[in-house]
């Protein structure tokens, strides 16, 4: 997720392997909708593979690291068995997200600031692999300058409290916290990517925040294409994105 000009779009694909694991039949294949998002003009590929391995596995992430004509970001929890699988594929990006056994989903950005010297050495050791490691924590200043302090090259700000906000002000103010950490991270030297229930109708407002590089989407992603197809799905996003960045 280097720098670039135009906002990019990462493509996760994880809830197409939840429809999968739904019935544990060999479809639909998140492989073949990475290789159609990426014909539909994704700039990257995103996969968390969980602990409870509840939608992504290991087979995909070792297909995806074979196929993928963009690159990779490997979403992963801080654990032994997760640092030793990205040492094994060493992915392009590899971001670290809290994990919550139970947890409906990701529902809160990584304590960086609680932990720094546990996530300093994952950091390390992982950049020692060539990857370009982000932390995807809340948008609030404290957790933006540990992962400077940690030695992070990007964050990713986690959208979901803006995604779930339900008021016009609580919109208003979530997205200003979004803005906000976009501003400060960019302030301390950060590569700022953004992402977390993110969906056609409410992402316009965050595509126009000025200096984010990437927006990673899925959930909404996944649940237009049973509609239109993952292509037209990937395309219709990112025309949205870069409509709404380049005004
Ligand atoms: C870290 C993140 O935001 C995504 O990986 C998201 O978590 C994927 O979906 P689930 O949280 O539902 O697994
Ligand atoms: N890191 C956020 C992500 O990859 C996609 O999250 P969602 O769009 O599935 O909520």
């Amino acid at each position: 997720m280097t720098q670039s000009n135009r906002m990019l779009l990462g493509v996760n694909i994880d809830h197409v392997a939840t429809l999968r694991q739904a019935r544990g039949t060999r479809y639909p294949d998140p492989v073949k909708a990475a290789l159609d998002a990426e014909e539909a003009g994704a700039d990257g590929i995103t996969v968390h593979l969980r602990e409870d391995r509840r939608h992504i596995q290991e087979r995909d992430v070792l297909l995806l690291k074979d196929v993928l004509q963009t690159r990779m970001n490997f979403e992963m929890g801080v654990t032994e068995e997760m640092m030793a699988f990205a040492e094994r594929i060493r992915p392009a990006h590899i971001c670290l997200v809290p994990e919550t056994r139970q947890e409906l989903t990701t529902e809160g950005g990584l304590d960086v600031a609680g932990q720094e010297a546990r996530i300093k050495a994952a950091v390390e050791r992982l950049s020692r692999l060539g990857s370009e490691v982000s932390l995807f924590i809340d948008a609030d200043e404290r957790q933006i300058e540990a992962s400077r302090r940690v030695g992070a090259p990007a964050i990713e700000l986690h959208t979901g409290r803006y995604a779930d906000a339900q008021t016009p002000s609580e919109v208003a103010e979530e997205l200003k916290r979004v803005a906000d950490g976009v501003a400060f991270g960019l302030g301390q030297g950060l590569i700022v990517n953004a992402g977390h229930g993110l969906h056609y109708h409410n992402v316009e407002a965050v595509a126009a925040i000025k200096g984010i590089n990437e927006l990673n989407i899925g959930h909404a992603l996944v649940a237009h294409a049973l509609f239109v197809g993952f292509k037209s799905a990937v395309a219709e996003m990112k025309a949205l994105i870069l409509a709404a960045s380049s005004k």
